[in-house]
């Protein structure tokens, strides 16, 4: 995520000059460990049950949409979305007795062996 700076300005002690374009690697803020505690690498969530804000040691770093006026006005479909897409996958399929849960960090986190699934005939 990027924001162009309109001011000379300090964060902190790190002085910023204008029109400096400053990047935020969303990835590393939600894999950092010492953000998002020990088991930030682990596939759990279970760790959303309580709300996205209580995940982290910081409310404002976990952020896949953004944040701030500019946050991403499709959040709340594209949520809507991804669990309506998930509900029709887990009635159609079962996964294979293949399948090893293996959840690694790529650019995203992705299924190291794959997601191997069962097709049934409806
Ligand atoms: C998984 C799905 C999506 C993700 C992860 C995502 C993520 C993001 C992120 C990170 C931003 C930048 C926010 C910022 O700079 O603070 C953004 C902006 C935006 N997104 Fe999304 N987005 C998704 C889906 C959608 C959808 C479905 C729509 C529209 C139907 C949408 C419309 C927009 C728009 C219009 C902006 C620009 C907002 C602005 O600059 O004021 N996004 N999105």
């Amino acid at each position: 995520m990027s924001r162009e700076v309109y001011e000379d300005m300090k964060v902190g002690n790190i002085a910023i000059t204008k029109g400096v374009v400053v990047w935020t690697f969303v990835l590393a803020l939600h894999t950092d460990p010492e953000i998002q505690g020990n088991s930030s690498y682990e596939f759990n969530p279970q760790k959303f049950a309580d709300g996205d804000v209580k995940t982290c040691k910081y409310p404002q770093a976990y952020m896949p949409f953004g944040i701030g006026p500019r946050v991403c006005l499709g959040e709340h479909l594209a949520t809507m979305e991804f669990k309506i897409l998930i509900a029709l996958i887990v009635s159609r399929f079962t996964l294979s007795p293949t399948y090893v849960h293996s959840p690694i960090l790529r650019y995203i986190i992705v299924p190291q062996y794959g997601v191997n699934l069962c097709v049934k005939k409806l």
